[in-house]
Order: structure tokens, then C-alpha cells, then sequence
């Protein structure tokens, strides 16, 4: 069964416009920190950059790990601290999520929890990548079908697939082992569907920008920095890197082509704790 769709009723020639925040990992308490970063005050710095930039959004698209203490009051702290910015907020699942707590509690007017939306020319899907208990992700079947059926259901409509984990490796080794381990054959197969254009994930807190040559055409490969800790590149053994928390802003035109740019926090307000081998 084809899972209900949200609708927003903008004009199939206008361009649909998302910010991207990934990967808070918010505790309870707004003391507590994540190896040396204070969670809330990194978010709520991200929150601030974009505000600033007054980016006419659509909506906001949070791409997991929204908690790192598993609390309903991180996922509480989370939908209060977007609220001033009035966006509408869509969101899915990652390793640090737990389905049902986030589902009852990111709760308000504006937070969705819909698997598509359909939007300008575009339909976004928002899919689970998460394997229960496991830090690493897949990509089951039933995932793969939702998109096959929302393709066939909207075939005019041009496909963003926003996901948690990364179905390309990274480079880091010790990250690598966590990525999305069908990752391979997931692109392959979404390569074959022609509305896809452009795959969005969390999970590896760091900045990609790729294009994947598919059947009909190139399609976009985007990984988003955390707001909070940012791991460092093509590290083997865990590393932390000194750049700021950060956020994406997406252009979907209406052609099918994906404007996109990550943008950090000005200043170097957040340090984390270089030493650290893990959390
Ligand atoms: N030193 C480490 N080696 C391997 N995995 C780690 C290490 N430290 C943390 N992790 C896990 O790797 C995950 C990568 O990003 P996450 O935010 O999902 O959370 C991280 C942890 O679950
Ligand atoms: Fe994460």
C-alpha cells in the first residue's frame, strides 16, 4: 500500500526550497555536551545562521539522529528549538533514534512525519535506512517498492531521496563500517528509476557534494555537516575536525536540476575535544 502523501500546493514552475539540518544529537539536559560540544547551543547557532539568512524555505528536512540520549525531552528540545524559525519540519529516522519515542514525541502543528511529500514538480521521499540496535544502516525491500510505487504513482514528478545513512563509502574506515552496507546495490537500482535526481543524507557529519552517473543522467549524491560535532575526512581511526557545525540549502528547480550549498556557523565558537577516540 502506497503510504499517504503530504501535498504543498506551490506552482509546478516555481522552484521548491529546503534547508537541511542533520544529525543534533540533543540530550534531555541542556548542559550536556558531546565530546566537548554543548548539543543545544550548536543547534541553536545553526537555527541563528539560517535565520539570518532569511532563505525563503518551504520546509525543513531533519535527517536523524535528532537525539543522543534516546529522552522524549531531547526530541521536545528539538521541535522548540525550531519553532521560532515557523517552518513547516519533515522528518526521518537515524542509528540514534528510537522510532516510537521520536514518533510520539516530535509532535507539533508544523512537524511531519510523512513518508512523501509532493511539492512544486517535485516529490520528496523520506525514507528509513535505520537497522534496529546497529550503528550501520540498510536498505530494506519494502523501502525500495515505496519509491518503485510513489515513481509510478507521480511519474511527472522529479524524485529527492532524503535518507540517514550513506549508501557510498566515505573514506573514513572506522566510519565506513557504519555506512549503509546495500548502499551498492540501492544506487544502482534507484539509478534505473528515471525521476530520481538527487540523493540526501546525514550520518557521516561532514560535507559531500558527488554526482552519480545513472541511466538517465547524473543524479546528486549530498552529505550534510551535523550541527554539532563534524568528523574529520578520509581519516582512517576516528578523528574529529575543528570546522563549525553546519546546514544545507537545496534549490529543487523545476527541470529537475538541484542548486545546493553548505554553509557553517560563523567564528569558531565550537571546539570539540580533539583527543576524543569515540562516543
Ligand atoms: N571510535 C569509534 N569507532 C567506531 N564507531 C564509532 C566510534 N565512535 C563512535 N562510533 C559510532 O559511529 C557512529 C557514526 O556516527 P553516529 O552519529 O551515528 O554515531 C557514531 C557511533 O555510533
Ligand atoms: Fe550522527
Amino acid at each position: 500500500m502506497l503510504e499517504e502523501a503530504i501535498s504543498y500546493s506551490i506552482d509546478v514552475e516555481a522552484s521548491v526550497k529546503i534547508v537541511q539540518v542533520t544529525d543534533p544529537h540533543l540530550f534531555a539536559d541542556h548542559d550536556a555536551q558531546l565530546l566537548g560540544v554543548n548539543t543545544a547551543q550548536s543547534l541553536h547557532a545553526v537555527l541563528n545562521t539560517i535565520d539570518a539568512v532569511h532563505y525563503p524555505a518551504d520546509f525543513m528536512l531533519a535527517s536523524g539522529d535528532i537525539s543522543q540520549d534516546y529522552s522524549a525531552a531531547s526530541y521536545h528540545n528539538f521541535v522548540k528549538a525550531i519553532s521560532p524559525l515557523g517552518l513547516p519540519c519533515h522528518y526521518l529516522p537515524g542509528n540514534h533514534d528510537d522510532p516510537r519515542i521520536m514518533r510520539l514525541n516530535m509532535q507539533g502543528p508544523k512537524i511531519f512525519g510523512h513518508r512523501r511529500i509532493l511539492v512544486g514538480s517535485w516529490q520528496v521521499i523520506m525514507l528509513d535506512s535505520t537497522v534496529r540496535g546497529k550503528p550501520g544502516g540498510y536498505m530494506s525491500d519494502a523501502e525500495f517498492e515505496l519509491i518503485k510505487a510513489a515513481a509510478e504513482d507521480q511519474p511527472e514528478r522529479h524524485i529527492l531521496l532524503a535518507m540517514h545513512h550513506n549508501p557510498i563509502l566515505v573514506g573514513c574506515a572506522w566510519l565506513d563500517q557504519h555506512w549503509m552496507s546495500n548502499g551498492s546495490e540501492f544506487l544502482e537500482l534507484v539509478a534505473k528509476i528515471p525521476q530520481v535526481k538527487g540523493l540526501l543524507w546525514g550520518h557521516v557529519h561532514q560535507q559531500i557534494d558527488q554526482e552519480y552517473l545513472g541511466l538517465h543522467g547524473p543524479i546528486k549524491l549530498m552529505a550534510t555537516p551535523s550541527t554539532c560535532i563534524q568528523f574529520k575526512p578520509k581519516s582512517s581511526y576516528f578523528a574529529l575536525d575543528a570546522v563549525q557545525p553546519g546546514y544545507r540549502l537545496l534549490e529543487l528547480k523545476a527541470d529537475g536540476n538541484i542548486l545546493t550549498n553548505v554553509y557553517r556557523v560563523p567564528g569558531e565558537l565550537f571546539s570539540p575535544d580533539k583527543s576524543a577516540s569515540g562516543y
